[in-house]
């Protein structure tokens, strides 16, 4: 992968990524590396041999059965995160990975309510992935984006506690903080258990995002537009059964987070050739390429844009296309979104000379 000429093409590409949970970029290494340090027990390996060593995990990463399944480990592994330096180390691994792979902009997830459970203050999450933010923009000139998500699988008050805490903190206002999102398990939890966050989010002008239709159907991808206003749709791939939805999201200019190999590793469909790239291309629905949960799926972003590639057999025209709507998607100033633009512009000339 990644070895002929538009491989590389695909490597200098300006890419924005917006679907990103940086818990999901905790590889087995720096969890083994934290838990000894934190003196955090991981699950007892007469039980559970899997977590014997980074090796014997990853290749029980490898047989993913369902997004419950993957998130049953995400959640074990978040665990051995407990000091402000744990959250800053786990962000600057992301960035340095994402640059390497071409990013110029980064909007990345966290999911508060988990480490407040376990007893981590909220200023120690919020902190340390800020100053893993602020180096990326230092070292690389990068932009980036922190969103807060509410998981589902928790009581919509805990969600409700967070959001509140961010709100006095004053996150949203100064910046620490952009926008907020829904995630972890899909079918089961009512589809609109946010709405009054969310509403209070619309209300002050909080940007939002959620995911939807992963493994739901599109009624979820409706519930979130309609009763969260939300503005992006993570995942959205169950558009595809629903054609009416499908073009309305066209029309709106929603733009979908899409993560190809999450797809995948998550059983969502068999092969990348089944992900609905060109429906959505073919559809004019706007969509970025991401890497969901890097560490746990095997590949950063240029994975999924390379293996894309070998599915699917693009344009340039079409990479064009994708790069330039995951720009505008951005939540990201008037004039940055005109530079980035312009890198894109300049690197398809470039490959075409
Ligand atoms: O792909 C995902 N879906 C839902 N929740 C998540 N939390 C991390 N990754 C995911
Ligand atoms: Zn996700």
């Amino acid at each position: 992968m990644c070895k002929t000429k538009i491989h590389q093409f695909l490597q200098d590409l300006p890419k924005c990524e917006h679907h990103v949970h940086l818990e999901g970029c905790l590889t087995p290494e720096l969890m083994f590396t934290l838990a000894a340090r934190n003196g955090v027990s991981l699950p007892d390996t007469e039980k559970r041999p899997e977590f014997s060593s980074p090796a014997t995990l990853y290749e029980r990463y490898e047989h993913f059965t369902s997004l419950d399944d993957f998130l049953s480990y995400y959640f074990i592994g978040m665990s051995v995160l407990q000091q402000q330096g744990d959250f800053e180390a786990l962000a600057w691994e992301y960035f340095q990975k994402a640059h390497a792979d071409g990013v110029h902009h980064a909007e990345v997830f966290f999911d508060p309510q988990e480490h407040l459970n376990r007893g981590v203050a909220f200023d120690t999450v919020v902190s340390g992935f800020v100053a893993g933010c602020r180096r990326a923009e230092q070292e690389y000139g990068m932009t980036t984006k922190l969103i807060m998500c509410f998981v589902k699988h928790l009581p919509a008050s805990d969600a409700q506690k967070v959001f509140d805490l961010a709100v006095e903190a004053g996150h949203f206002e100064s910046g620490a903080l952009h926008g907020i999102g829904a995630s972890s398990s899909e079918v089961g939890p009512p589809k609109d258990m946010f709405k009054e966050i969310y509403a209070t989010a619309y209300s002050k002008g909080i940007r939002r995002t959620a995911h939807a239709g992963e493994e739901g159907d599109p009624s979820y991808i409706r519930a979130a537009l309609e009763a969260y206003k939300s503005q992006r749709i993570d995942h959205g791939i169950r558009l595809i059964d629903s054609p009416s939805l499908l073009q309305q999201v066209a029309k709106d200019e929603i733009l979908l987070t899409v993560c190809p190999v999450s797809n995948v590793k998550l059983r969502c469909f068999d092969h990348i050739s089944k992900v609905p790239i060109r429906t959505f291309l073919d559809a004019g629905v706007r969509f970025s390429i991401n890497s969901d949960d890097p560490a746990y799926f095997g590949g950063f972003i240029l994975h999924n844009y390379c293996s894309v590639q070998e599915a699917f057999d693009l344009s340039i025209a079409e990479w064009r296309t994708i790069a330039e709507n995951s720009i505008n998607g951005s939540w990201v100033e008037q004039e940055r979104k005109s530079e980035l633009l312009n890198l894109i512009d300049d690197h398809v000339r470039a490959y075409q000379e």
